[in-house]
This record gives structure tokens, C-alpha cells and sequence, in this order.
């Protein structure tokens, strides 16, 4: 059957050419609309299964509006526009669009455009059912377990954390409202730990005592429907809900999902989901969770003691469960700290993709972590026991990076004595790991394409096609929408790598994280070089929270490296930060400052480095390790930034 795209476009003569494009491509067109109402009109009457969407629309509504609105009813849309100004591509970015086209556009990149997003979305809805399908099954395992019910019912809670994020939850058994009473409330403090709540601690944690308590959840109204507050909505709806007003004013949070799971005989069990995030619920959560809810509640009505259900709201001092604990589940997460809402995040999406064979591209400066995070899905994926094959695509150079990948047949170029199998064929039933795609070689992005599309190889003089089952993961520092803007990347492979995009924050950016790394690198280093130092003094720690990491977790690790070595007491008093620290923070917010860009701060910073090593790269002291960056990595900055041996090193 032939899919059915919507144009909705205010100028003719651009959506009739559109029309004739789609048409000689083999789409049908569900209509031109020019205006956000007649494109809703038109969905009311036919549902297409895609829309190419302009940003300025007839009438006051912009196809921003309308992105929304499809983006509830899961219709794919790609947006087309003659100019992407900054703010509107932020604004527009959000929607989650499959795509962007910059008009005019060639009739070429129209289709391929078309092409990847109809694959991206028949994957997202793929992976979603697979979601679906895992908690399902997550569920039934957990009610069959042994064990104490509140621990059981944590289990379930912990593994819808991926899917709809919370630092807080509470789940109310009996119909007594806002109250924690007959119920429990588990509090996020770590990845994978958890604080469960009793009446006591909740009364303590709010301040308030039990009467006040009784009094405020008589106060709040109980809702029976599965819906969200965020933000603005958040601090408007609290005006109504006392306990809620006091959560929010003590944990911090910023919006709240309600879901009330309705039993048999009309009873409701209610659970909130509170974030600190003030955008953290969209209707993919209330939709995924509605469709959960049977699975929900037959999962906590076996779990759950029945006199638990039984209406007890005047005797909060009955809780049972009125002491707090810490709950630690074990971690999978081999080594990686993590404490930052921002890390928690990537843990939570890393969770979510790891079981599936969907490809992942990790974005983040050199150093944030993006090779851990890349082990981290291999080895909690099926295909664990399987080998995980790393290739930095940076380090080979360009004519050798083929054979690496794809190997060679004897004879099949001068030198090529025996046959050598390349790595994609090591990779097979495992994952491969292609670190800095970013300097991938133009003529490779078609063959890897291939690869994608196909799962097959061909080896360098070889007579056929072998088929291989890998999982990919890639890896850049680079801008990749922008390698693409340039003609740099391929848009197509981009959209290909970037099924799943996990974006890691530099580390000036969640500070949080850098005591708890420290920590670990000192344990972990001062057992390595067998020096037994402890930790370091508060001054110490605030340098090391101050300063502005250009080189990411990789700087800190060799910067406590080089402190313990030189530390003369069991505590780190003083570290040796680079003097030219001109990436500290407060160069970007002084107002008398001249503004640089990242990259010029870099080419700064890289410079100054270089000389103050007359040059050297490689090894102990070298520009590599002081910058924190592997050599290779710091060779292609080298080369993108421009700086030639004669720069001024
Ligand atoms: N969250 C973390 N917890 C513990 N160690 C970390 C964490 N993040 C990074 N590291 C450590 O920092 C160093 C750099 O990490 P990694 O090599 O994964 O970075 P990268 O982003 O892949 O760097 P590049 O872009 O240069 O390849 C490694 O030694 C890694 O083990």
C-alpha cells in the first residue's frame, strides 16, 4: 500500500512541486494544507502517515503548534523551511521532528530525507512494543519471586524508572489521597538506590505532624485521571494539592504525573511521579503507562498483602513501614559515577537501549566518557558474551581504515600475502564500537552505510557478499548535525548511526559528579601506585570543582594521578591545575571579557599547552596527557583547529 504524506505548506507553488515529486516517487498525498486547522481537519479525515510540515503557516499558529499536536496522535513529521534561525531550531528541535529540510532542496535529499524518517519512526514504534513487551514480562518475573512485598514492589518501581524518570514516587493503596499512609514512597538517591519512606519519615521530611497530615489530604482532591503537570502547570495545580505544595517545596520537584491504577470494586491505587526536571513528562508517558496499567495492577495486587488495601485513612501511626531505609540494588554499571540528574538520565537511556539491537551514537567532548558508555550497552546487552570490537576511526589512517573494517583476500593488493578477516566479520553477533565516526572518510560513510542497510561485507578482493549480525555503536566529539550541514557527513548514515543518541555533558557542566569522581579515581589510584591517600582537603575540592575541564573526566583522572605522586600526606592539600585555565567558567559570563568561541578557547588552550611541553605529544608529560585526551584524539584536533607544527609551538 502507498504511504500517505500531508503537505502542509502557505506557499503553492513550492507544495504542488512537492505534490509531483511525491507522486513520481510512488507516495500518495493526502492533501495540501496551508494552515494548521485545515491540516487538522484534513488528519481528522484521512491519517497520514507522514507530514512535511513548514514553520510559518497561514493564520496564527505555526507548524511548531501543529508538531505537538501530531507528535500525541504519533504521526512522523518532517519540518521544511527556508531559514532555521537559532531559537526557532531550538524550539523546533524539541518536537522531536524525524527530520529537517532547508529549502529549496534538491528533489534528492527530499527523498532520502523521506526515506530515514519512515525507518526511524517503524523503529521507535518497533522499539517501543519491545519495551512494552520486557516490562510486561520484568513484571511477572518479580510477582514470582520470593521476598518482602515492599522490596517487590520497589523492583517494579525501579524498572519503570527508564521509561518514566522520577526522584520521587509515592503509591497509595487505599484511597486516602495525597497521604503515604497504607502505602510507600521510594525516594531516587542514586542510580540504582532508593530510600523508601514511611509515614514518619514523610511527616519529618515535609514537617509536618499527623493531625496537620490527616487534615491537608482531606483537603486534596483525588484524581482519577492519568495525566501531567510540568513547570508553569506544575506550580498552578499544587494551589490545590497541600501535600503536594510541601513536596515539592522540600524535594525540589518541578512536575508531577498522576496515575491511578483503578481495581476491581472501584478502589484506586494512586501513584505519583515527581521530577526535579520542570519538563520531565510528555504524553509517551502517560500513553505507555495507561497501556501498562492492566499489567500494573495485576502485578501489585499479587505483591501486596491484601489488608494493605483495606481503607485505614485516620491511623497514619499504623504504617508499617515508618522507618526509612536505604535500599542499594546491585549496579550494572561497572564503574561508572554517576550523580548528576543529567548522568542518572544517560544511565536510564542507556538501560532502555541496551537489550535491544537498535544502533546508538554517544555525542560528548573527548574525555566525558563516551567509550565506557559504549562498554556499558555491550555489557548489558544479549550480546555480552560476544566480543565488543573498538576501532578509533581517527587513528587509522585513511587507506588502511577499509581493510581494518572489512578485511582482504590474498592478492587483493600488493602486500596482501594472506587473507585477513576485518573487524566488522571479528564483530559478528557482537558489537562493533566506531569511535570518532566524525573522521570517517567520505567514500567508507557509503560502504558503512551499506553495512547498515544490508548487515553484509564485502572483503577487499573478495568474490562475494558475507553476512554478518553486528550491533553498532558510534561515537563523535564533533558536531555532527553541522559535519552533515557541510556536506562533511552523510545525512543518511547520520540518521542511520542515530537511532538512539545519547549526549554526554561536559563535566563543567554537572559539577555535582566531579567529588564523587575524585573519590574514585583516589581509591583506585592510590591502591595502583600503593600510596595510601584518603581523599582531599575542602580547599582542594573546591579547586578541583572550579575549574573548568576542557579535557573532562579523563583531565581529572590523570590530574589526582599526578597528585597522589606527589602528595606527601595521606590528604591531597594543594593540585596543580594548569595556570592557563582560560576555560573556566567565569570567562564566559565576566561582561568585560571579549566572548571567544569554544574553539577558539580550545586552539587557545591547546597552544599554550604545546608550547609550555615544547611540542611533545605523545607520552608522560606530553600535550596528550596533560590535556586528557588520547594522541590521536588530540592529532585530529589538531588538524580540525589548524594548528600546524609552525602555529607557535
Ligand atoms: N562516569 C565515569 N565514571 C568513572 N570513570 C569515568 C567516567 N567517565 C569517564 N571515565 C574515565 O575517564 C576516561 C575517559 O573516558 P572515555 O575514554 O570513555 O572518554 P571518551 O569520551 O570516549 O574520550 P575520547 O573522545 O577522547 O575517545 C577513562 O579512563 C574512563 O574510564
Amino acid at each position: 500500500m502507498k504511504k500517505k504524506i500531508l503537505i502542509v505548506e502557505d506557499e503553492s507553488l513550492i507544495a504542488y512541486d512537492l505534490k509531483l515529486i511525491l507522486i513520481r516517487a510512488g507516495y500518495k498525498v493526502s492533501g495540501i494544507a496551508d494552515s494548521v486547522a485545515e491540516a487538522l481537519e484534513m488528519i481528522e479525515e484521512e491519517e497520514p502517515d507522514m507530514v512535511l510540515l513548514d514553520i510559518y503557516l497561514k493564520g496564527s499558529l505555526t507548524g511548531i503548534d501543529l508538531a505537538k499536536k501530531l507528535t500525541v496522535k504519533n504521526i512522523a513529521f518532517i519540518y521544511l523551511s527556508a531559514n532555521f534561525q537559532e531559537s526557532i531550531l531550538e524550539k523546533a528541535k524539541e518536537t522531536q521532528p524525524y527530520g529537517f529540510l532547508v529549502k529549496p532542496f534538491r528533489e534528492k535529499e527530499l527523498l532520502i530525507t523521506l526515506d530515514v524518517a519512515f525507518y526511524r519512526h517503524q523503529n521507535s514504534i518497533e522499539s517501543k512494543l519491545r519495551q512494552e513487551q520486557l516490562l510486561e514480562d520484568l513484571f511477572k518475573n518479580i510477582v514470582a519471586e520470593s521476598g518482602e512485598w515492599e522490596q517487590k514492589l520497589l523492583k517494579i518501581v525501579r524498572n519503570i524508572q527508564p521509561y518514566v524518570p522520577f526522584d520521587y514516587i509515592t503509591i497509595i493503596l487505599n484511597n486516602a489521597g495525597d497521604i503515604p499512609n497504607n502505602g510507600l514512597s521510594y525516594l531516587r538517591t542514586g542510580f540504582d538506590e532508593y530510600e523508601t519512606i514511611g509515614t514518619d519519615d514523610f511527616m519529618k521530611m515535609i514537617g509536618v505532624n499527623t493531625p496537620e497530615l490527616k487534615k491537608m489530604a482531606e483537603d486534596s482532591p483525588l484524581s482519577t485521571k492519568t495525566e501531567f503537570y510540568n513547570n508553569a502547570d506544575f506550580n498552578d495545580i499544587i494551589r490545590y494539592y497541600p501535600i503536594k505544595r510541601l513536596i515539592a517545596k522540600n524535594l525540589k520537584v518541578q512536575s508531577f504525573l498522576n496515575l491511578p491504577l483503578l481495581m476491581a470494586k472501584g478502589q484506586i491505587i494512586s501513584c505519583s511521579f515527581y521530577s526535579r526536571k520542570p519538563d520531565c513528562y510528555a504524553p509517551d508517558h502517560v500513553k505507555l503507562l495507561s497501556r501498562l496499567q492492566q499489567s500494573l495492577v495485576t502485578a501489585i495486587t499479587s505483591i501486596v498483602p491484601i489488608e494493605r488495601f483495606a481503607v485505614r485513612a485516620s491511623q497514619p501511626e499504623d504504617i508499617a513501614a515508618s522507618t526509612s531505609k536505604t535500599v542499594s540494588a546491585p549496579v550494572n554499571f561497572d564503574n561508572i559515577i554517576a550523580k548528576s540528574h543529567q548522568m542518572l538520565t544517560i544511565l536510564d537511556h542507556v538501560s532502555i537501549v541496551a537489550p535491544l539491537d537498535t544502533s546508538v551514537l554517544i555525542l560528548g567532548e573527548s574525555g566525558t566518557g563516551k567509550e565506557r558508555i559504549a562498554k556499558s550497552i555491550h555489557n548489558l546487552s544479549p550480546r555480552k558474551h560476544k566480543p565488543l570490537v573498538i576501532i578509533n576511526c581517527a587513528a587509522l589512517p585513511s587507506n588502511l581504515i577499509e581493510s581494518e573494517l572489512f578485511g582482504f583476500e590474498k592478492g587483493a593488493f600488493t602486500g596482501a600475502q594472506e587473507k585477513r578477516i576485518g573487524k566488522f566479520e571479528m564483530a559478528n553477533e557482537g558489537t562493533i564500537f566506531l569511535d570518532e565516526i566524525g573522521e570517517m572518510p567520505a567514500e567508507l560513510q557509503v560502504k558503512l552505510l551499506r553495512v547498515l542497510q544490508e548487515q553484509e561485507i564485502e572483503r577487499i578482493g573478495g568474490k562475494g557478499v558475507i553476512k554478518i549480525n553486528v550491533r553498532i555503536i558510534a561515537a563523535t566529539n564533533r558536531n555532527l548535525e553541522k559535519e552533515v550541514e557541510e556536506g562533511r557527513f552523510r545525512l543518511d548514515l547520520y540518521y542511520r548511526l542515530c537511532v538512539f543518541p545519547i549526549s554526554i555533558p561536559a563535566l563543567r557542566e554537572r559539577k555535582e559528579d566531579i567529588p564523587l569522581l575524585a573519590q574514585f579515581f583516589i581509591d583506585r589510584l592510590s591502591q595502583k601506585i600503593a600510596k595510601p591517600i584518603t581523599g582531599f582537603s575542602p580547599e582542594a575540592l573546591n579547586q578541583l570543582i572550579n575549574y573548568g575541564w576542557p579535557g573532562n573526566v579523563r583531565e581529572l583522572e590523570h590530574l589526582i594521578e599526578r597528585s597522589i605522586l606527589l602528595a606527601d600526606g595521606p590528604v591531597i592539600k594543594e593540585v596543580q591545575l594548569p595556570k592557563f585555565n582560560n576555560l573556566k567558567p567565569t570567562d564566559y559570563t565576566t561582561e568585560t571579557t571579549v566572548v571567544k568561541t569554544i574553539d577558539e578557547n580550545a586552539r587557545e588552550h591547546i597552544l599554550n599547552v604545546l608550547q609550555s611541553c615544547n611540542g611533545k605529544i605523545n607520552g608522560e608529560n606530553g600535550a596528550a596527557e596533560i590535556l586528557g585526551l588520547k594522541p590521536s584524539t588530540l592529532h585530529s584536533k589538531l588538524k580540525k583547529l589548524g594548528i600546524k607544527r609552525n602555529s607557535r609551538y
